[in-house]
């Protein structure tokens, strides 16, 4: 039987999980070694051999889990089943940094899902109107950093730290309604983006216990983010006013003051880890798929053509874009979705557990069993997509250039069910807008003709492109 550590049911009734072992594991380590430096295609492989199949038990250090690797599968778990395994395994780091509060780290129930149903009204409310301050901040990024790249001329450059800029004052934006140019905020992002360097670190610190002595770097990161974020909710509390409520850390304090229904479960403390998680979850995540979708219309060339044409003839080369241009740019919307299924921002969820005991294909899985679903054998799968390492927006249009298979059963780069993204609809009016905006001024070579040979980018738990530099040309 699977036990989750913190869990305080009463698991010892519950039978034992028949979902059988994938490769054999080894002492101490259990399945970890075997993964390698790219663990999602290593758990396709497995996969593929008919002695496992698309479901199975493995060993990562002292815990065992169990993966999914096909996309009816995922769906199944995830969507019709979408309450049992809407839960979250404990995890020391991500208990230690997130505190189980708040959304991302907390466990499935009414507290979760107050907090959930607060941040999607909050996106609607601040980020999805007509001209929202999300949209002018984008914006407003966008051409600071388009000067920037003016100036470099003909020097190379590359984009990776410009890209989180923009997403990390996006996100300032949303929460505490604008970004500080007086604060030192490249310091908070590149302090996120560090810990994002480092998951495969973090893994091992969660399931290798005598790894964590060497988890130093990784706290003093999240308590400098911390204490930033700590400082920035403390100001708007003092300045909190209940008549003009313009970001999302305003409308949480307005919900613990006013005594509706939901706010039994708002806390300072669930605040200070709602805003951990939107910075956690909204900003490597947007710059990262940026990064991906930059470095795939950089690679070819004939793509990057058809989006000046589009952009030429849906909006011309003055006006800035806006939010509801996305309808009439069908070829944008498309490179952007094949951008995340070659390149999904979590190829592995966050991992999952059981809220229930369940009978899923013919096994029976515990409650508290830790689920790891591999998102990257659902978007890879030659079955569903030809060809699946191409890089081929074509997929997403139809003979009419209007776009298709956005909801193809295996396309779920933002997941489903209880646990889907919140954020996603944010973040395609993000994507979308910097696209837009760059491809609008410039275009973009990479620097000293270098010409790229292997598309699969750094090794690692999140997928990151292949370290490049640029040139832009003024259009
Ligand atoms: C391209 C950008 C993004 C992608 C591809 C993405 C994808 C994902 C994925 C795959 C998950 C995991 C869901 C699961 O466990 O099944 C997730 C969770 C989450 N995302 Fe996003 N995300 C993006 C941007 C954002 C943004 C901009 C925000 C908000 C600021 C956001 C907020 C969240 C939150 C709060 C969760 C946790 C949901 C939960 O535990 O219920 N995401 N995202």
């Amino acid at each position: 039987v699977i036990r989750n550590k913190k869990s305080n049911d009463n698991e010892n009734r519950t039978s034992p999980m028949t979902v059988p072992y994938g490769p054999r594991s080894w002492p101490i380590f259990g399945n970890i070694l075997q993964l390698g430096y790219r663990p999602y295609e290593t758990l396709c492989r497995w996969s593929k051999m008919s002695k496992y199949g698309p479901i199975f038990r493995l060993q990562l250090g002292s815990q065992t889990v169990v993966v999914l690797n096909s996309a009816p599968l995922i769906r199944e778990a995830l969507h019709d089943h979408s309450e049992t395994f809407a839960g979250r395994p404990y995890l020391h780091m991500i208990h230690e940094t997130l505190h189980g509060k708040g959304v991302i780290s907390a466990p499935y129930g009414r507290e979760f899902q107050a907090h959930k149903k607060f941040l999607i009204q909050s996106f609607n409310q601040f980020g999805r109107r007509r001209r929202s301050s999300l949209e002018s901040s984008c914006l407003d990024q966008v051409r600071f950093i388009a000067e920037k790249i003016r100036e470099k001329q003909s020097i190379p450059f590359s984009i990776g730290n410009m890209l989180s800029q923009i997403a990390c004052n996006n996100i300032c934006t949303l929460t505490f309604g604008g970004y500080f140019e007086t604060m030192n905020m490249n310091n908070l992002f590149e302090k996120i983006n560090e810990n994002f360097n480092q998951t495969a670190t973090i893994a091992c610190f969660n399931f290798l216990p005598f790894t964590r002595k060497f988890r130093k770097n990784i706290f003093d990161n999240v308590n400098d983010c911390n204490r930033v974020i700590q400082k920035l909710v403390g100001e708007r509390e003092t300045n909190f006013d209940h008549e003009f409520i313009t970001n999302i850390v305003d409308a949480y304090l307005d919900e613990m003051t006013e005594n509706r229904q939901q706010s039994t479960y708002f806390s300072k403390e669930n605040l200070d880890s709602l805003v951990q998680d939107l910075f956690v979850a909204g900003t490597d995540t947007v710059s990262n798929t940026l990064n991906w979708t930059i470095f795939y219309i950089v690679a070819h060339p004939t793509i990057q053509k058809n989006i000046h044409e589009e952009i030429d003839h849906a909006i011309g080369k003055d006006r800035p874009p806006c939010d509801s241009d996305r309808s009439r740019m069908s070829y944008i919307e498309a490179v952007l979705l094949e951008s995340m299924r070659c390149h999904c921002a979590g190829p592995i969820l966050l991992p999952r557990a059981t809220t229930q005991d369940i009978t899923f294909h013919d096994y029976f899985i515990p409650k508290n069993t830790f689920i790891l679903v591999n998102m990257w054998s659902a978007m890879k799968d030659e079955q569903y997509w030809p060809e699946p390492e191409k890089f081929d927006p074509e997929r997403f249009l139809d003979e009419n250039r209007q776009l298709r298979n956005v909801n193809h059963p295996a396309m779920m780069p933002f997941s489903v069910g209880k646990r889907a993204c919140t954020g996603e609809q944010i973040a395609k009016i993000q994507l979308f807008l910097v696209l837009v905006s760059l491809f609008q001024k410039f275009e973009f070579r990479f620097a000293n003709g270098w010409i790229p040979t292997d598309l699969r980018g750094q090794p690692g738990i999140t997928l990151r492109p292949p370290k490049c530099q640029y040139e832009a040309f003024v259009r």
